[in-house]
């Protein structure tokens, strides 16, 4: 089974062999390129035989789409046989306690469902995802979605400071690496500065408001294109952080791969 998780971003493709097995399955091979553009890497992924089973979850549309139409011709082209499900909201195997289930973003659901299904009974989960958006959900001690917190990405926020003033430079910060200075001493800097220490803050602040609903700590779990950078900032007082890289794709292992599915 082949998964796909169209972000506003990336797309992200991982490889799960056999049933969706142990606490969090893990693809055993994953190749990703940025949403809209071609598809980089079917080879990889796909195998060089056998028929196709994907199963796609798109928080955009168009890139959904664009994967969609690449995949049946890369597939035609070769002779292979391909049956494409796209995963809706109501088919993830997670309660949605939120006012409008059919709105939340698919990949905010999977994450939850798949830290739900690795969480130690009775003990809550919080999902951070720090992709194009930066969203940190609650899954409750009983393993439901019950909502979150969703904020700009150190990248789009980057984005929006360029377009929204005069004399702020367009600063790229796609290839996140180490912890910057906290005193830039010049423009550039001083975005880096605020853009990625205001995400670490305003991520621990809401775990922290989040973690006062629950009687027990949580585990939290990060996922997402920049969680590696953040992931060890981001600890509490009574709190474990881990990093999980492919949490949407598992997600989408345990809603196509699960029992009873
Ligand atoms: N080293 C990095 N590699 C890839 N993406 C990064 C890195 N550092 C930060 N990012 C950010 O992560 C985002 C992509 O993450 P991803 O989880 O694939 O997003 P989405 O699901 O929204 O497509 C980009 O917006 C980019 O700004
Ligand atoms: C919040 C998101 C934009 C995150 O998308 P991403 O950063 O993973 O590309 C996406 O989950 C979304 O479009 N959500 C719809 C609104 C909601 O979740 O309530
Ligand atoms: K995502």
């Amino acid at each position: 089974m082949i998964a796909v998780d169209v972000g506003n971003s990336r797309v992200k493709l991982g490889r799960f062999e056999g049933a969706a097995e142990g606490p969090l399955p893990e693809p055993g091979c994953v190749a990703w390129w940025r949403a809209g553009e071609g598809a980089a890497a079917f080879e990889q992924v796909f195998g060089p035989e056998g028929p196709l089973r994907v199963a796609l979850a798109a928080v955009n549309t168009a890139a959904a789409a664009a994967f969609i139409e690449q995949a049946r011709a890369w597939a035609d082209g070769r002779g292979r046989a391909i049956s494409l499900q796209q995963i809706e909201n109501r088919d993830v195997p997670i309660e949605n306690r939120t006012d409008a289930p059919e709105k939340v973003g698919i990949d905010r659901l999977l994450a939850a469902a798949a830290a739900n299904q690795q969480r130690r009974p009775g003990v809550g989960a919080i999902v951070v995802d720090l992709g194009t958006a930066i969203t940190v959900d609650l899954v409750s001690p009983d393993g439901a979605f019950e909502g979150g917190a969703i904020l700009p990405g150190i990248a789009l926020a980057a984005r929006a400071l360029a377009a929204g003033t005069d004399r702020l430079p367009d600063t790229p910060f796609d290839e996140l690496s180490g912890a910057p200075d906290a005193v830039g001493r010049n423009t550039q800097d001083a975005i880096g500065a605020g853009l990625f220490w205001g995400a670490v803050g305003a991520i621990r602040e809401v775990i922290a408001r989040q973690r006062d609903r629950l009687v027990a700590p949580p585990q939290v779990l990060l996922t997402g294109g920049a969680a590696p950078s953040v992931a060890r900032l981001i600890g509490g007082p009574d709190y474990a952080v881990r990093y999980v890289p492919h949490l949407v794709l598992a997600g989408i292992a345990i809603t196509v791969g699960g029992p009873g599915r």
